[in-house]
This record gives C-alpha cells, sequence and structure tokens, in this order.
C-alpha cells in the first residue's frame, strides 16, 4: 500500500486557519486534487482524501496523474475566505509549480482558485514537459472554453461530477433490478447534490428529500428539483420561500429518517458513522461526497447488506473532465464530455457490482482491489526524460 509521499502543514500569517497538502502520489511528474475548506478539516482527512484521489485517478483511466489533496481548516463562509485560500495557494506555489495541480473541493470555487493562480502567471498547473506540449497545451485552451459552456442551464465544471453520480446511482440500480420510480434522498446541494438531484429526476426517480447545511425539505410525491436549483445561493442552500406548501421543512440532522431506496450523501465526510449507521433505510448509498462513511459506520452498513458504490467510483466525472480534455481523449464539447462520463461511471459500477457479486464480497472492498493505484513516481524534475514519453 502507498503512503503519503508528501505532506505540508500551513499556518496563515493572519488567522488562526490552519491547512494541509498532501501528495498521495506523482504519476510522471504530475499529481492532482482539489482544496477544500470547512471548519472541521484535519490533517487526517486531507491525507485520506489524497489517497481516494489515487484510487480515482486510476478509476479514470488515467495515465498521467496521481493523487493529492489540499484541505484548510476555516470557514468558507467568512468574509476573509477569499483571503485565506489565498495565502495558502501562495504558500503551496513551490509544490504547485512542479506538477501538484490543485483545483476546487468543498467550500470553495473553481473560478476563485484559478483566479489566484492567475494572479501569479499560472493558468493551470503543469509539469515542464506538459507546458511544452502542444496538445496538452491545446487541451488548456479547449478546457478554459468548457469551463464558460453550460448544459442543463448550469455550467458544464458544476455538472459533471454528480451527472456522473446519477449515472452510477442508476447502473447500481439496474443491476439489483431495482423498481422504476425508486426514492432517492441527497444530502448536499452544492455543485454536486444539485446536479445530481437534476439527473436522477431526468433519470425518473423521485428526489423525496434534500438536506442542505441549514435544513432538510422533503415530500413524498417528489420535490421539484429545478425550482429548487434555480433559487439556492452560492453556497449551496435552497431557499424556503420557493418550497411549494406541501413540502415537509425539518432539521437537517434529521436526513436518515426519510424513507427511501436510495442514499446519496453528497457533502461532508463520515456523515454515515456508528451511532447512525443503523438508521440508513436505503438498500442503495452512492458516495457523491468523498468518504462519507467512517470505518465504523462502513462496517455497520456492510453487515447490514446495504449495496454501496463507494466515492472514487462514482464522483469521479470532474477530474475524468479535466483529464479528457487536457490530454485529448474526447471532443471538446459538453455534450461529449457527460457521454464520457456516463460512459465510464457505467462501466465501472458494472464492472464493480459485477465482480463484487461473483466473488460474494463488499462492493468497496473489491473497488480497492480493482482500482488500486501501483505507481508512485517522483516529481518530474527528477524523473530522465525518456520515462516521461
Ligand atoms: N465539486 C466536485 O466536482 C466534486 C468532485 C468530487 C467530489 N466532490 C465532493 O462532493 C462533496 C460536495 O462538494 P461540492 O463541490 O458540491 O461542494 P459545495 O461547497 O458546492 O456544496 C456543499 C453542500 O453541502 C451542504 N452542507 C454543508 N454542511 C451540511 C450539513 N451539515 N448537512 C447537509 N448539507 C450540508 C452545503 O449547504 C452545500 O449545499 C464534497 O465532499 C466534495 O469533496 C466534489
Amino acid at each position: 500500500m502507498l503512503k503519503p509521499y508528501i505532506v505540508v502543514e500551513w499556518n496563515d500569517t493572519e488567522t488562526d486557519a490552519k491547512g494541509w497538502l498532501a501528495v498521495h502520489n506523482f504519476v510522471k511528474g504530475y499529481t492532482g486534487g482539489g482544496t477544500r475548506m470547512h471548519p472541521t478539516v484535519t490533517r487526517e482527512e486531507v491525507e485520506r482524501l489524497a489517497e481516494a484521489m489515487a484510487y480515482k485517478y486510476v478509476a479514470c483511466e488515467s495515465e498521467t496523474t496521481g493523487g493529492c489533496k489540499a484541505g484548510i481548516a476555516y470557514d468558507y463562509k467568512a468574509p476573509d475566505a477569499y483571503a485565506v485560500l489565498r495565502r495558502f495557494l501562495i504558500a503551496m506555489m513551490p509544490y504547485i509549480d512542479i506538477g501538484v495541480s490543485l483545483g476546487s473541493d468543498l467550500g470553495t470555487k473553481y473560478e476563485d482558485v484559478l483566479k489566484i493562480f492567475n494572479e501569479f502567471g499560472i493558468d493551470i498547473p503543469l509539469t515542464k514537459s506538459m507546458k511544452q506540449n502542444p496538445n496538452v497545451l491545446q487541451g488548456i485552451k479547449d478546457f478554459d472554453e468548457l469551463l464558460t459552456t453550460k448544459i442543463d442551464g448550469l455550467f458544464l465544471n458544476d455538472v459533471v461530477t454528480g451527472y456522473g453520480v446519477a449515472f452510477s446511482a442508476d447502473e447500481a440500480w439496474k443491476f439489483k433490478n431495482g423498481k422504476g420510480g425508486a426514492r432517492v434522498v441527497i444530502q448536499g446541494f452544492g455543485c454536486v447534490g444539485a446536479s445530481c438531484a437534476l439527473k436522477m429526476s431526468q433519470l425518473g426517480y423521485k428526489v423525496v428529500g434534500i438536506s442542505d447545511a441549514a435544513l432538510l425539505v422533503t415530500c413524498e410525491e417528489g420535490l421539484d428539483v429545478q425550482t429548487l436549483i434555480d433559487h439556492k445561493n452560492m453556497y449551496g442552500e435552497m431557499d424556503k420561500a420557493f418550497f411549494e406548501p406541501h413540502y415537509d421543512v425539518r432539521p437537517n440532522t434529521e436526513w436518515l429518517d426519510i424513507d427511501c431506496d436510495i442514499l446519496i450523501p453528497s457533502a461532508l465526510e463520515d456523515v454515515i458513522h456508528i451511532s447512525n449507521a443503523k438508521s440508513v433505510k436505503a438498500s442503495l448509498i452512492v458516495e457523491a461526497a468523498n468518504i462519507p462513511l467512517s470505518s465504523e459506520g462502513d462496517e455497520i452498513i456492510r453487515q447490514r447488506g446495504i449495496d454501496v458504490v463507494n466515492d472514487f467510483v462514482a464522483n469521479l466525472g470532474a477530474i475524468r473532465f479535466y483529464d479528457a480534455v487536457i490530454f485529448g481523449l474526447v471532443k471538446p464539447n459538453p455534450q461529449a464530455v457527460v457521454d464520457d462520463i456516463e460512459k465510464l461511471c457505467r462501466k465501472n459500477t458494472y464492472h464493480l457490482f459485477t465482480q463484487a457479486k461473483k466473488q460474494k464480497k463488499y462492493q468497496r472492498e473489491v473497488a480497492y482491489e480493482i482500482f488500486k493505484p501501483t505507481i508512485s513516481d517522483l516529481p518530474e524534475y527528477a524523473v530522465p526524460s525518456e520515462a516521461l514519453s
């Protein structure tokens, strides 16, 4: 098993914010992952997330990128959150400069990360050899252009992960011979939760419950997801003023009490744990968030025979988008990007469920075997040039 190759700790000079960069591995001198900001972030969490990224790049069929993650323990809603992110990224520049590609994650916005990079003369973090490769430079141009395109009224970058999760959920549910119009509960209504809810409703599922940082809204007949999206704020919080009169509003802590077939945690880590895992009513959990089950919670879910599409299988949409466009694996148009993610998420989910059934094992266990990262390269400046081609 690979260990985290680099872990860097940062202390802010102006607030009590603390942050970490964990590089799990480099592949061909390159590594990628998001930067999260939340008051509960810890070093251990960032290391676990970096490891999950390494598995995700394998599931993504990437031959060019290892996994890393950054995390800042700070309130993402604070007025100086952008300034804190900026100071963190400044401190990380030496790593970014050698092929650590940081994007956004929970609590940060990709446009903010790019704005800070641009201020320091970086477009998208690349290795030296990538900067000299005209195909990669064209891929970056295509990627930049795609960032401004929309699909179903939403920015492409904001739907790629959530749509992929929905395709994985649909594939798993069909594998289970689940009935049509199954009921779905989603925790989180940010980029991922909202777009996943939209695609699930387009695929004919009934989204009966959605929670955000402030509340839980439920409706047995299914929520009007489009209206909820049209009126959510920049923090992924729904606007009660647009709830229909027959909707039920409850504390967000009650999200596991809602009867459903499919549960999609799309917000924080470890939200299903030793004290609440027995309350899960769904027969399928699809992990849109990274590491949403604690290890004790996961053991209870496994023993209860609940099926799981784990995080790096379901939520690889954003990194596949990046990888496929930059390395020219897909035509640079929004529909082709979504089709490519659909194909990969369905293929991996089907493979995972088939193997788990055949081996009579829990899906997560099988996923950790199938998508195990095996490469741990040095940063590019230390790799002989022939090994990079
Ligand atoms: N954005 C991506 O492309 C991407 C890719 C892979 C994985 N993920 C993971 O998906 C998760 C969500 O990411 P995002 O980009 O949608 O974040 P986001 O910041 O856009 O949204 C987070 C959502 O979680 C909600 N939330 C916060 N605390 C909550 C609570 N206690 N109960 C219920 N909801 C709560 C917020 O209100 C918001 O709706 C994270 O775990 C992230 O690591 C994101």
